[in-house]
């Protein structure tokens, strides 16, 4: 059976490389002449013909002259058209079976034991990757091949040793060796270079990460420094056994003593190895009890003497000479380091396809003026993306959803100035609103319509997640929704959880807990890897990371939802967008679990156990849990670690959404050859699963639900607000994606909407709707070009009349209005220019959250001569599966029916209408349609 396997391995290889040649077939009239590419197959790295195993049999489709696949030998170059092209959703999802494939055959067929050496011995590369960043090497081969004397001339590292370094990347495709002892910069390679000259680099070392384009370096820097060495101390951390066996090891003292700190009540005790200043970072760095920002930004400094020795520091805790971190400041002596994690942080927007969280929840489903809290909201980055689409306010002040930011006061403090610079609209209107507010004491706005938590979860252990979600659940009343944004792991096998199967579900698990709308067995089938294997791994690195940094972790679906029952919570629904990990968690309330109930009723006001707490438990080796969190804490309150802390203003956040990353929509396209790659879609979203009332009994109301509040003693005088432990994976787009393997992993997980992309030519393998070849995209990168777009505010200037929320504490959610809003909508728009001739768009309606229709707009065919007007062209707009349809006309001035004078717009503006109105569905997919085309038109006939 094993050559079966290998064959189909083989298969899926083949067939993925066919679906690629196809879709970049497909758009050979995009290629310069530069990336077109040639039959002669003449690089080293050009495509073999198609496996003979192949369902896709056949030579290979270029004959010619076609658009060529990006070269792994000539540096990466985001903007060319067969760069972009390898986010098309059938090549992501190609590239994934092909990555998924390739690791599994390898490892299939490679002696074992060398499979074992590669495994063990990979730390090299980590290693030598990091002498590149930190050497410049990159920057330095920026323009073209060196031989290694010179580079070792430039970089002051010994030519010798420097060789074997870069030979050791090159063998692993990240460095290319041209000639003997000649090496060159590529396509994974060239990611590293941070923008900056050469000398500027040298000259000032601790500048390097100033620039945008440094994001990944400074990434790479991160992961190849601390993070790397503390995941080498991952045994001694988790291990027991360890410590007899190392005796050169110096264990973090009281992580014994943390374990007693668990409390008995229900709650999760929190055992040794779940102590986030205890973590195998702080074995690593000798600084036991210091949290890793803390660290950052000097505490735990100089290391113990242990530390010291083996690290080569001096004694009296500075730097040795060799030490090459870079110069440090004197306040700080990990200033380097600091500045490099956040500027590594960079772009964490990317976890998240862009829009996503406008389809995580039914948001359009609230009623009018219900509350969202962004718990941990860091600045309100998502926020901003969530009020620009439904926190529109009516002329008479009822309309739009109000929106509470939570955070820690440093980060509240930049919030309210990156709003109140961007969009001061939404802090007067009331409409958003900042609060200081501790995750840990008791949640001051009760009763929310929505409890937001993104990437807040995944930072802690799970006794202190579950003390976050308990404090939501307090709060909550029967109609609270809690929203939970955060990779969802997927097993490595085929997983019935959730998916409502019996079968391999644990036997703990209640039938009610197995439900989960959205619940996916498998990204793929047998032979491959049910999670993707190895076009996953980014996800299991980060959960990794999260847990060699702070204890924290990636949780599985199950994870998730045992974690939220413990704390009275029921996951009903996860939505993860197509090509994403990343995923929208919705819980609903139900009875709190019986232990923490006792609790409660026993008197404390509150479900939580305080543990004790202070210097005198601590001497008595009796470590709290607050003070565990205080450990954790940023001594200068750094502001936002692992939050963006870049505000998109309310054109960017609306761009994001407008253009649609993201789309839920259910329209399957043929793939050739591997055949049941794709599970069947989820279902579509029920609003029911969001609206209908949560079993709350009526009888037995939850015992949280009637603690006296008020009378709670606030743990908060235990508290302090902590930074959180939060890590990136990820530097900005477009390159993004390449650091995560789940990006694109679309046709496994969810069908891909049909005309996001233009699609390659019907295969007697995968029939295919042809599309216009003079179409093109228009949906490039939303991330790429979301700072080019420029869109008026859709916020009516009603300000007078708008609520204000009351900036008390403690605030209630209105009586609902029962009355659906919708998003607002669609102001004029300026598209980027695109250099296209027509587009292929998906089109939504900024109506609805639902799909309004799909829709490929034909190229605007120019107006003849003397046609009545300064026409630009009219372009037809066609619904597939619909008949219907309907055309645009552009031109440029004042919309026809605005000729007396009223209209507002300049006389220069391009407008458009509907020739054919009474075709078209949904006036909002017209509209879409006409700003994209508008964006095209008026590069093509730019501003008189
Ligand atoms: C990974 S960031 C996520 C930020 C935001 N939700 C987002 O998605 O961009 C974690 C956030 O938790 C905040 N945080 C950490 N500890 C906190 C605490 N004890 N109370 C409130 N917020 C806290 C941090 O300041 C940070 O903004």
């Amino acid at each position: 059976m094993t050559f079966a396997v290998l064959r189909g391995l083989h298969a899926i290889i083949g067939d993925a490389l066919h679906d690629i040649e196809q879709v970049y077939a497909a758009h050979a009239d995009d290629a310069p002449p530069t990336h077109k590419k040639t039959s002669s197959f003449s690089r080293v790295y050009a495509s073999p013909p198609p496996s003979p195993s192949s369902s896709s049999s056949g030579p290979s489709i270029f004959t010619g002259n076609g658009l060529d696949f990006p070269s792994l030998d000539a540096s990466c170059d985001p903007t060319s058209p067969s760069e972009q092209l390898t986010a098309h959703p059938i090549v992501a999802a190609a590239i994934n079976r092909i990555v998924a494939a390739a690791g599994q055959m390898a490892a299939s067929v490679q002696a074992p034991f060398l499979s074992l050496c590669d495994a063990g011995m990979g730390y090299h590369l980590p290693s030598c990757l990091r002498v590149l960043e930190a050497a410049h090497v990159v920057e330095i081969l920026r323009d073209g091949p060196l031989h290694v004397r010179d580079i070792a001339a430039r970089t002051g590292v010994d030519q010798a040793k420097l060789a074997h370094i870069l030979r050791l990347l090159a063998t692993h495709h990240l460095l290319r060796e041209s000639s003997p002892d000649v090496f060159a910069s590529n396509r994974i390679s060239s990611l590293l270079d941070s923008g900056k000259a050469v000398h500027s680099l040298f000259a000032n070392p601790e500048r390097k990460y100033d620039e945008n384009a440094s994001a990944i370096a400074a990434f790479v820097g991160l992961c190849t420094d601390e993070l790397f060495k503390s995941s080498a101390y991952l045994t001694e951390a988790v291990f027991p056994g360890a410590a007899r066996l190392y005796p050169d090891i110096e264990r973090p003292s009281g992580a014994a003593a943390s374990a007693k700190a668990a409390n008995a009540g229900g709650l999760a005790v929190i055992p040794a190895g779940s102590d986030p200043t205890r973590a195998p970072f702080n074995y690593a760095f000798g600084c036991s009890g210091v949290g890793y920002f803390a660290w950052l930004e000097g505490e735990g400094w100089p290391p113990s003497a242990e530390q010291q020795r083996k690290s080569g520091h001096r004694p009296d805790g500075k730097p040795s000479a060799h030490d090459t971190q870079g110069p440090r400041s004197d306040a700080n002596p990990n200033q380097f380091r600091l500045e490099r994690f956040g500027k590594a942080m960079a772009g964490t927007g990317n976890w998240e396809v862009p829009g996503a969280v406008l389809h995580g929840f039914d948001w359009a489903s609230l009623p009018q003026g219900s509350v969202v809290v962004d718990v941990g909201g860091g600045i309100g980055s998502t926020t901003m993306l969530l009020a620009s689409a439904y926190a529109e306010l009516d002329a008479d002040g009822t309309g739009g959803l109000r929106f509470v930011v939570q955070d820690r006061s440093v980060v509240v403090e930049m919030g309210q100035k990156a709003w109140r610079t961007k969009c001061p609209e939404f802090l007067d209107s009331g409409a958003v609103h900042f609060q200081v507010h501790d995750f840990f004491a008791p949640q001051p706005v009760k009763e929310a319509a929505v409890y937001f938590l993104r990437v807040v979860l995944h930072d802690w252990p799970d006794a202190f997640a579950q003390r976050i979600l308990l404090r939501l659940r307090e709060a909550a009343a029967p109609h609270t929704r809690l929203v939970i944004a955060d990779w969802v792991l997927p097993l490595a096998c085929v997983d019935n959880f959730g998916v409502g199967g019996g079968g391999e579900t644990h036997a703990e698990d209640s039938k009610e807990q197995r439900q989960v709308e959205g619940a996916e067995k498998m990204l793929a089938p047998a032979p491959l890897l049910a999670n993707l294997g190895k076009a996953s791994a980014n996800a299991y690195w980060m959960d990794l990371t999260m847990q060699v940094t702070f204890n924290g972790q990636e949780r599985t679906l199950r994870e998730i939802v045992a974690l939220a029952a413990s704390t009275g919570w029921k996951v009903v629904r996860v939505t993860k967008a197509p090509g994403s990990l990343f995923g929208h968690i919705v819980a609903i309330p139900i009875a709190v679990p019986v232990p923490l109930q006792r609790r409660a009723r026993a008197g404390s006001g509150s479900a939580f156990f305080d543990v004790p707490s202070g210097a005198g438990a601590a001497s008595r080796g009796e470590t709290g849990e607050m003070e565990i969190v205080e450990r954790t804490s940023s001594r200068c309150g750094t502001p936002t670690f692992g939050s963006r802390v870049d505000l998109p203003s309310v054109a960017e956040a609306r761009a994001r959404f407008e253009r649609r990353g993201v789309d839920v929509g259910r329209r399957t396209l043929g793939y050739g050859g591997t055949s049941g790659l794709r599970p069947p879609p989820p279902a579509p979203l029920k609003q029911a699963a969001v609206l209908t009332a949560p079993p709350v009994r009526k009888k037995k109301p939850s015992p949280l639900s009637i603690v006296p509040l008020a009378s709670s003693p606030s743990p908060s005088s235990l508290h302090r607000p902590v930074a959180s432990p939060c890590l990136p994976p990820q530097a900005t787009s477009p390159v993004a994606r390449r650091m995560s393997q789940a990006h694109g992993l679309q046709s496994q997980q969810t069908p891909v909407p049909l005309p996001v992309w233009r699609q390659p030519p019907p295969s007697p393998m995968s029939p295919r709707q042809p599309l216009s070849r003079r179409s093109s995209y228009a949906y490039l990168s939303a991330t790429a070009q979301t700072q080019s777009h420029a869109v008026s505010s859709p916020h009516p200037v009603a300000a007078a009349k708008l609520r204000h929320m009351p900036s008390s504490p403690t605030l209630k959610v209105p009586p609902p209005q029962h009355q659906q809003r919708s998003p607002p909508s669609p102001g004029p728009t300026r598209i980027p220019a695109l250099t296209r001739r027509g587009s292929c768009v998906q089109l939504q309606s900024p109506t609805t959250t639902k799909r309004a229709g799909t829709g490929t707009i034909h190229p605007p065919m120019p107006r003849a001569a003397g046609s009545g007007s300064d026409g630009l062209g009219m372009t037809s707009l066609l619904l597939p599966g619909r008949a219907s349809g309907g055309a645009l006309d552009f031109w440029r001035g004042r919309r026809r029916d605005d000729a007396d004078g009223d209209s507002e717009r300049a006389d220069d503006d391009i407008v458009s209408r509907p020739t054919t109105p009474e075709l078209l569905p949904a006036g909002s997919v017209l509209a879409e349609a006409a700003r994209i085309e508008r964006g095209m038109l008026r590069s093509r006939f730019p501003d008189p």
